[in-house]
């Protein structure tokens, strides 16, 4: 029998930050996340904050998580309440110590963001999400003088997207729906902000159809004269283009020299190193690629060199899950995973990247590598001809399970969002663990996943539980040509929006399903439009529609309006302290089934927000639901 604990043993190591010969980084070796420090080359670690304090997944909290600044002998910390995602700048020593609000009078209300950091200068650029408005506001702050300014607000973000390395010039973004954004010069001493790509909602027509950018990375260069950026105007799948700030709106396609790569993927940004040379990132058939770069604009070419990450071990077939180049020592800090090995800290250094030095051994305990599960490509060509992209966990065939497996079939979140090999994120470990107890796992990135080109993305806007819904039932029908998997005996899962596709197709579907679990998804669209936080709202008017204005749309694609066909057993999971899909809304969908008389299990953390984060919550939940699907499908 193989146990969970085995799996969690494996502690996540993550958001290294290298700094002399000290390595900061964020664990749950106590058992949930904190901030830990070690010497480089190896100490045991020690704590840096005070036992009773939980950090939020990095995953989830867009910025920086903390940052050191060692000169002040201050490290920045971003702290919430058990998953509320509050989040607060807070200030320990670099020794570590009890966490001290900073800049409060500004920040006090707002949930904030921590989205660049200048270690030279001391400048932090904070995106604060009001807590009472639906205004996003974007601070530039200093840590040694405790000044902070506010420099834009806006409906859509005004989110810090570059600054100047004099700190005099900032691109910032407002971002309607994805990949349609309008950037703004702002510079100190000047007029407003200038408008230098896009086409802002104000002067847009009822129903226009503005042309996507999918800017999604700037760097200033050229004197802060022009913008380097990576954007899907040329090619779907990104890459790079200049911007002369002269000439707005007048974007210049760049060739790319140099890529080693192959396969599906996207351009994932650009950001500046330290004097000529940049760091591009790739995501390709969601592995993680990285190449330093130079720049040529007189021939307006990015050669990439070598890959430091992506074709050669350990970096091969899986997932970065943070780096940070520290520009002094001239190293990056990585942590990276793949679907059957945990997270590792790495250091990779010297002239030519050659010197990699793995600062970290963790392993699943007492399970043989081989008796976990790689996953095999299994994308397929849905109903309307486009491709899915999907890949197919079967158990090790040292497990010896005989016979078709029964399947439990997971889905993401986002739903702009994508599976990958990422051993830090939750759905990892429960793949693994559902493999060794004898299922199969098809795990799917249906349209709107990114990963696979911004058209493809776009696919889901205005159309949850429509296309996306149909890719999975056609998936279903692939599946039932595989003699290694059951359909007959098939579950289904997600988390967020996932969760609202597990109920989607549990109650749309029901004929195909045994078992369903549901991790904090919306149940009822409307009910789900009036309680997110304020600053979402603009957002999800855009992509999902307007509670009022589109009700009868929201009521055809809510799981309630077709929750009293479900026939299948439901598991739902969801954590108290959640902001994105609140705790009454699970409770609606299971007091809803309870007064139909249907079976409902629940399950809700007091202490967890939108994930499940705690190792003893960890373990109740990858039992509850493994248990599940072992009594509802019988592998
Ligand atoms: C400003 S709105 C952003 C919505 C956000 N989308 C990011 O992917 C999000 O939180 N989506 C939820 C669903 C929504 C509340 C109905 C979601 O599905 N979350 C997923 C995906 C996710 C993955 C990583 C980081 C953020 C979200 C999840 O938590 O599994």
């Amino acid at each position: 029998m193989f146990r969970i604990e085995s799996l969690l043993s494996a502690r996540l190591f993550v958001s290294p930050q290298v700094v002399g010969e000290r390595l900061y980084f964020i664990s749950n070796l106590s058992g949930h996340l904190s901030l830990y420090a070690m010497n480089y080359g190896g100490s045991v670690p020690e704590p840096l904050l005070p036992p009773n304090l939980a950090l939020q997944n990095p995953h989830l909290l867009g910025g920086y998580p903390f940052y050191v600044f060692a000169d002040l002998n201050k490290i920045l910390v971003m702290l919430d309440n058990d998953g509320d995602e509050n989040y607060q700048p807070m200030v320990i020593p670099l020794e570590g110590g009890y966490p001290e609000p900073v800049f409060t009078e500004a920040l006090a209300n707002s949930r904030v963001h921590l989205v660049h950091c200048d270690p030279r200068t001391h400048q932090v650029y904070f995106s604060a999400e009001s807590r009472d408005s639906d205004l996003q506001t974007t601070y530039l702050a200093n840590l040694a003088t405790g000044e902070i300014e506010s420099i834009a607000a806006s409906l859509y973000g005004s989110y810090p997207l570059c600054y100047s390395d004099d700190h005099r010039r900032m691109i910032l973004v407002d971002s309607y729906t994805q990949g349609d954004h309008v950037l703004y010069l702002w510079e100190r001493g000047g007029n407003g902000l200038k408008l230098v790509y896009g086409k802002p909602m104000e002067q847009r027509q009822a129903g226009e159809d503005v042309p996507l950018n999918g800017i999604n990375s700037g760097v200033f260069v050229n004197q802060d004269s022009g913008l380097l950026v990576s954007c899907a105007v040329f090619d779907d799948r990104y890459g790079p283009a200049y911007l002369d700030l002269n000439q707005p709106g007048q974007l210049v396609e760049m060739k790319v020299e140099g890529i080693a790569h192959s396969g599906d993927g996207e351009m994932v940004g650009i950001q500046h190193l330290k004097d000529d040379r940049y760091l591009v990132e790739y995501n390709i058939d969601g592995c993680s690629w990285l190449y330093e770069a130079t720049v040529d604009f007189s021939s307006m070419t990015l050669r990439l060199q070598r890959p430091i990450v992506g074709n050669h071990p350990p970096f091969v077939d899986g997932m970065l899950a943070s780096y940070l180049y520290d520009e002094e020592s001239d190293r990056y800090a990585v942590s990276y995973s793949t679907a059957t090995s945990p997270t590792q800290l790495y250091t990779i250094e010297g002239a030519d990247r050659q010197t990699i030095v793995q600062h970290t051994r963790e392993r699943v305990l007492g399970i043989d590598a081989d008796l976990l599960s790689p996953g095999e490509d299994a994308s397929l060509i849905s109903f309307d001809g486009t491709r899915i992209s999907a890949r197919l966990y079967l158990p090790s065939p040292f497990l010896g399970y005989q016979g078709a497996r029964p399947l439990v079939y997971y889905i993401h979140g986002g739903p702009q969002s994508q599976e990958r090999p990422d051993f830090a994120w939750f759905s990892m470990p429960l793949i693994q663990f559902l493999t060794l107890n004898g299922f199969a796992v098809f795990v799917p990135n249906v349209r709107g996943s990114t990963g696979y080109g911004l058209s493809y993305t776009k696919q889901v806007d205005r159309d949850w539980g429509g296309k996306d819904r149909l890719d999975h039932v056609h998936a279903l029908k692939v599946l039932a040509k595989d003699p290694r998997v059951d359909v007959k005996r098939a579950g289904v899962v997600g988390r967020s929006y996932g969760g609202y596709m597990t109920l989607t197709l549990a109650a749309r579907h029901p004929e195909l399903w045994s078992a369903a679990v549901d991790m904090f998804g919306p149940f009822d669209l409307i009910t789900f439009l009036e309680r997110i936080p304020p600053t979402w709202k603009p957002y999800f008017k855009l992509v999902l529609g307007d509670p009022v204005e589109d009700r009868e749309f929201l009521v055809e694609r809510s799981p309630k309006t077709y929750m009293d066909q479900i026939a299948c057993p439901l598991l739902v999971i969801q954590g108290k302290n959640d902001p994105r899909v609140v705790e009454q809304e699970s409770r609606d969908l299971v007091e809803y089934l309870r007064g139909k008389g249907k079976s409902v299990e629940y399950l809700m953390f007091e202490n967890e927000g939108h994930d499940v984060l705690k190792y003893e919550n960890r373990v109740r939940c990858y039992n509850a639901i493994t248990d599940f699907f072992k009594r509802t499908l019988k592998p």
